[in-house]
């Protein structure tokens, strides 16, 4: 699936592209006013290879949550049962993440790719659901279904294994581990495109996540540990300091080839990094855009860029994420956030509140009067 998926990923359109700067060019107000939107509109005319590009409507958040053997290193002050409180979190609603999906009228499906702790949900079936009308919606399958709610958050059971492995012992993943986690990704992106979503937006779950995802944005921008790891959910001096030593470690024992992105999420990645980059290659694929969230999210995209460069063309950076990396990682791409706000949370925070932004761009080509046809004189 990884193969097919990374083979089918093209460079953008561009005779749409041409026809969405000409359209700029004429629409009631001076050429480049609309700033850092304008060139967006003309990438997602060319992702989608028609000018107007559809509205990004149908806006899905796909949450891939994972446990860390790294998190025995000391390297977040959080227990590792969080990662799975909050999954029960999300599916009642109750995180930031929900409130922000609420407001943007996007869905919610939240996906335990590799959670350690036991998930206290059972797997629904119709009968159940029935019988217990108001309870958390979950689902038991590894794609995406329809749930008993069908606008409520949802959970798909694709647990690859129980959290990664302590990348400063042994590699975090086997490399099969890390493949079908990155097909799972893909496999999500099918769906719910399937579905009907026109933007796929990135979430993540995973305390200690942002220690592999430090890993990965060194390993693939080639930037200093130190350049690369932030605090993360805001750890103290020493722990931060420690921090920076674990990725350096695990960077030295792994010696990860950049030009090998299986190879370098295997040793230093997270069940949840995998999928994500999954999820960009499969809307990549499938021409939809996918709008990035935070430190994990761009760590993620850069092993995507790595299987496909042209997957580089699909990506929006929703916002800057307050965490180094992040930045070190959008500079490699070559994306300019929307939105810097000095969020730090991830779950897709980021990314839901810069989807208006995306929308916008868009709806300028659709809406917006020409010279012409509103009788305005050009200067
Ligand atoms: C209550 C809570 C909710 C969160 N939502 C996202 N994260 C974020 O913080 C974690 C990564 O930070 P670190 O690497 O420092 O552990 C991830 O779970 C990430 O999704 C959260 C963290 C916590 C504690
Ligand atoms: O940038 C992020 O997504 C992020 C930052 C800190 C903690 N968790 C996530």
């Amino acid at each position: 699936m990884l193969e097919p998926t990374v083979a089918a990923i093209r460079p953008l359109d561009e005779a749409a592209m041409a026809a969405a700067r000409e359209l700029q060019g004429r629409l009631t107000k001076p050429a480049g006013s609309l700033g850092a939107l304008e060139p967006l509109s003309v990438r997602l005319a060319g992702l989608a290879g028609t000018c107007p590009p559809p509205l990004p409507d149908r806006a899905a958040v796909a949450i891939f949550a994972g446990d860390h053997g790294v998190h025995a290193q000391g390297v977040t002050p959080w227990p590792q049962e969080v990662t799975a409180q909050m999954i029960g979190n999300f599916l009642a609603g109750g995180a930031v993440v929900n409130t922000f999906a609420r407001q943007a009228g996007a869905s919610v499906t939240v996906v335990d790719v590799g959670v350690a702790t036991p998930l206290s949900v059972t797997p629904a079936d119709p009968a159940a659901r029935a019988a217990d009308p108001v309870g958390p919606p979950v689902l038991s399958a590894d794609v995406v279904a329809t749930p008993a709610d069908p606008d409520g958050p949802r959970l798909v059971m694709a647990n690859v294994r129980a959290g990664t492995r302590d990348m400063t012992v042994t590699a975090a993943l086997t490399r099969d581990e890390a493949r079908a986690a990155v097909e799972t990704g893909i496999r999500v992106a099918d769906e719910l495109i399937a579905d009907g979503a026109g933007i796929l937006l990135t979430g993540d779950m995973g305390i200690g996540n942002t220690t592999p995802a430090a890993a990965l944005v060194a390993a693939f921008t080639g930037v200093d540990a130190a350049e690369a790891t932030g605090r993360g959910t805001g750890v103290d001096d020493g722990t931060y300091a420690r921090k920076v030593e674990v990725v350096r470690a695990a960077l030295a024992r792994h010696a990860p080839d950049p030009a090998d992105p299986l190879g370098v999420l295997a040793a230093v990645g997270g069940l949840e990094h995998a999928a994500l980059a999954g999820l960009i290659l499969g809307a990549a694929a499938r021409r939809v855009p996918v709008l990035l969230d935070g430190v994990i999210a761009v760590s993620a995209a850069l092993a995507a860029a790595a299987f496909a460069p042209d997957a580089v063309d699909a990506m929006v950076a929703g916002h800057r994420s307050a965490e180094p990396g992040a930045t070190a990682a959008l500079r490699h791409l070559g994306l300019d956030p929307l939105i810097d706000l000095g969020l730090r949370l991830g779950e897709g925070t980021g990314a839901l509140l810069a989807l208006p932004v995306v929308t916008g761009a868009v709806r300028v080509l659709h809406e917006v009067a020409t010279f012409d046809s509103a009788g305005v004189a050009e200067k």
